[in-house]
């Protein structure tokens, strides 16, 4: 896609605003009028007014939030779907570059388009369900052509000579590489933010007495962006570039000399580059010119190669001061920007295939050639008989696959036979017997002794099967284990299907459906509480836990869970947990006000050295004698920047400490969270099992619950026919059956029972209810169309429930 590059005039607000200068917000529109007599001083004295085109001009008054909405944006959203995106401010010296891209410390409202671009960025991928996004930071400076890594953790910087130098490779293909610039993965928006700060402060601390106050250095913030589809091999990868420009102004305008006249001479060295690109682009889309672009004169092109007639959205911002004194500089400002818009970049989405999971890929596909090759070729069936060992091996993968017959056991099978016909042919020769044999063992002779050729010959018909003696045992025995486990599972359903529907609120309050659960240990009940409630604190068995509660304690769910939890052995390790929780969240306060103190010295001091820097900038122009490089040394600004040092370290140091807190804080709550829901679980659990020991009943089948214990439990309970007393047989209802009752209750218009956590034992409405229902008949499975009908209906509506609890 073709895209010109877009610029944007913002104007910053002087006091005394020159007539000369006007912007027509609405028509994107700045008309310099000048009169007559004014024009010697300026750039073209043939002419009196110039008018300027933008794609959006910012007046004085406009807001941080305005400008990053209006400018930004699109390029930081842009990345998110894999374009690259550059946003670069120019303008002259206090024109408010820094102001706009960084922003300003004195109020959250101030900040500039990176910290916004940093928020949104991360706002965005929490939106996002299409895949895996990283963010990778980094910060560099450009002083005198020279690249600096404003992002090494590992130097104590006092100095830009203490930081990394960064320099340029070309590769072949003409594109350039930074190396030895720092990228930081940032996990989050405070990683991120906080790199932020580091640069910045490293920036404010090296700079150096000579600059003044103003910049006289470029600076660049990358984000790249990487997103990786599940499951996908394609990656897409996206960089956003926000610089500030040093400052634009005509040295012979400043009028300096020595070291701040070859900082001057870089500068509009470096812009001359710029400049120099930008018109060759120009002429090359105006049809002209010699085709050649000449990024390579300087780092700062070579930079922003791919953002100028490259493959990026660009957006420029021309910041200029609408004070008189500042009308020529702000005229070629704009005429500059002109230039920029004519550019046309070629935007495209950077997609490209992740080798890792090529190579991962392309590993499976030629094993499974070689395999089929083999398999074709019979390479590998003319060694020996399959081994012992190798037939047991496929005689338990056989039978995995059989009693499971999951997608893995299929691929285990798969994996274990490989490309060997012989194996093949003994997996059926397995299969066989145990069709033959209903699953029994019996050894695959054949194959065993005779080998590939044994394996091969055609059998026998079957010949009828005598049963061994205790040949089926250890089946019955697995089956018996299997059922147990079956039962087990139920009443988990149970006891989630039962929380879920509580916990969503549900029309009744209560259970709908409930299997027969196998609650207690018929011949030993209180082995199964105190299975429940675990080991107290000395490795003992909890008998407080097993002892049943009295039953009006039971009656009460809060009271029974307060006594369930008192005997609970975890709890004590939750209670622990938690007072060392509320420990760590006292140190992560005390450490978050240590970093936010060190960050307000850094800010102030920050700002006491700008000050300085402009009385003294401002006593450069009105003092004549006054020379800039025998005031070099400061005492106020070198104490300053000691105590930035200082306030560093200490930022640093309590910083690193309070991440590590941080994580230990999630740690424990995720723990803390696990424990909770296991306790809750648990004692669902207890007290289905407590109330069923209550009622003196409840075997491994099911359990018999009083209408009470019933509604304790928050279950509908339907009384089977013939059956009286107080005693109520608990047993699922069918789907159909469930439907009926709502539909009986809706028509009783009667008011859902409350949930059952605060239901007295001795209310007696949703009992009431149940028992005036007509009687329903027993769920025999005997083959009758329509009561297996409802069971199938049951089981599709435990399963929602499950599928819902699951997502729950
Ligand atoms: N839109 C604005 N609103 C309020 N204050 C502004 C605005 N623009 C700039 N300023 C203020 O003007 C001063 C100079 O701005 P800034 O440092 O951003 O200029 P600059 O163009 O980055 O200068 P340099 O080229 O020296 O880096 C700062 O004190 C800044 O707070």
């Amino acid at each position: 896609m073709g895209e010109n590059v877009e610029i944007y005039l913002r104007l910053k607000p002087v006091r005394a605003p020159s007539p000369c200068v006007s912007i027509d917000v609405s028509e994107n529109q700045c008309v310099f009028d000048i009169p007559r007599d004014d024009l010697a001083g300026y750039v073209n004295n043939q002419r009196e007014k110039y008018a300027f085109q933008f794609n959006g001009v910012l007046a004085p008054d406009a807001q941080q939030d305005e400008v990053f909405e209006r400018c930004a944006a699109k390029v930081v959203t842009g990345a998110l779907d894999g374009f690259n995106g550059t946003v670069f401010a120019y303008g002259q010296t206090g024109s408010g570059k820094t102001f706009t891209i960084t922003g300003g410390v004195e109020r959250y409202a101030d900040r500039g388009i990176i910290p916004r671009a940093i928020s949104r960025l991360y706002a965005d991928i929490a939106k996002k369900t299409d895949g895996k996004y990283e963010v990778h930071v980094s910060y560099m400076e450009i002083y005198q052509d020279q690249g600096y890594d404003l992002l090494d953790p590992e130097h104590d910087t006092k100095a830009l000579e203490d930081l990394p130098r960064v320099s340029v490779r070309e590769d072949d293909a003409g594109d350039f590489h930074l190396q030895n610039l720092s990228t930081h993965r940032c996990e989050s928006e405070e990683d991120a933010l906080n790199l932020l700060f580091l640069g910045d402060t490293n920036r404010a601390i090296t700079e150096t007495p000579m600059n003044m106050a103003s910049t006289r250095s470029h600076c660049i913030f990358t984000m790249q962006v990487e997103r990786r589809e599940v499951g996908s091999e394609i990656v897409r990868r996206a960089k956003v570039n926000l610089v500030d420009l040093a400052g634009s102004e005509r040295v012979k305008k400043t009028d300096v000399s020595g070291k701040t006249l070859a900082e001057a001479k870089y500068i509009n060295l470096s812009l001359h580059y710029l400049e120099a690109v930008v018109i060759a682009l120009q002429e090359r889309a105006m049809g002209g010119g010699r085709g050649h672009i000449p990024y390579r004169n300087g780092l700062m092109t070579m930079m922003l190669k791919d953002s100028l007639g490259g493959n990026c959205k660009t957006v420029m911002l021309a910041t200029a001061s609408p004070d008189h004194d500042s009308v020529d500089e702000s005229i070629s400002t704009c005429r500059f920007a002109q230039r920029i818009a004519m550019v046309a970049n070629v935007v495209t989405i950077n997609e490209d295939i992740d080798p890792a999971l090529v190579i991962k890929r392309l590993k499976r596909e030629n094993q499974e050639l070689r395999d089929e090759i083999k398999l074709l070729s019979g390479v590998n069936d003319d060694r020996g008989a399959l081994t012992e060992s190798e037939i047991e091996r496929l005689r338990s993968r056989v039978k995995a696959y059989v009693d499971g017959g999951g997608a893995d056991e299929g691929e285990g099978l798969a994996a274990d036979i490989g490309a060997s016909m012989m194996k093949i042919k003994a997996s059926y020769e397995i299969f066989r017997e145990m069709v033959l044999r209903r699953g029994g063992g019996g050894g695959v002779a054949g194959v065993a002794a005779g080998g590939g050729e044994a394996s091969t010959s055609p059998r026998s018909p079957p010949s009828p099967v005598v049963e061994p003696p205790g040949a089926f045992d250890d089946l019955r025995e697995e089956l018996r284990l299997m059922r147990e486990r079956v039962r087990q599972r139920d009443a988990e359903i149970n006891v989630l299907v039962g929380m879920l529907q509580r916990g969503e609120g549900g029309t009744r309050g209560g259970y709908r459906a409930t299997a027969a659960v196998p609650l207690v240990d018929a011949s030993n009940p209180s082995s199964t509480l105190r299975a429940i409630v675990g080991e107290n604190e000395n490795g003992n068995e909890n008998d407080a836990a097993s002892a049943l509660p009295p039953a009006d304690v039971l009656a009460d769910r809060d009271r029974a869970f307060e006594h369930f939890k008192r005997a609970y052995a975890q709890n004590a390790g939750v209670e622990r947990d938690k007072s060392t929780l509320r420990e760590l969240y006292a140190k992560a306060k005390t450490l978050g006000e240590r970093v936010n103190a060190a960050r307000d010295e850094i800010n102030a001091q920050k700002s006491k050295i700008e000050k300085r820097r402009v009385a003294r900038a401002l006593k450069t122009l009105s003092d004549a004698d006054f020379d800039p490089e025998c005031d070099a040394v400061d005492q106020a600004e070198e104490r300053a920047k000691a105590t930035i040092e200082e306030s560093k370290c200490e930022y640093r140091t309590a910083f690193d400490e309070l991440r590590d807190v941080k994580k230990e804080i999630d740690r424990l709550q995720l723990a803390l969270d696990q424990s909770r829901r296991r306790l809750t679980t648990d004692f669902e659990k207890w007290l289905v099992m407590a109330l069923g020991q209550q009622n003196g009943d409840g075997g491994p089948e099911e359990t018999i619950l009083t209408p009470g214990a019933a509604r304790i439990l928050g279950q509908t309970v339907v009384r089977p026919p013939g059956s009286a007393g107080p005693v109520a047989r608990y047993r699922p209802l069918s789907a159909a059956e469930a439907e009926a009752a709502d539909a009986a209750e809706a028509a009783a218009g009667a008011a859902a029972p409350t949930p059952a956590a605060k239901t007295s034992a001795a209310t007696p409405a949703p009992v009431a209810k149940a028992q005036t229902r007509e009687p329903m008949t027993e769920l025999p499975m005997t083959g009758n169309a329509q009561v297996d009908a409802d069971i199938a209906k049951f089981f599709a509506a435990k399963n929602l429930l499950m599928k819902r609890a699951e997502k729950a």
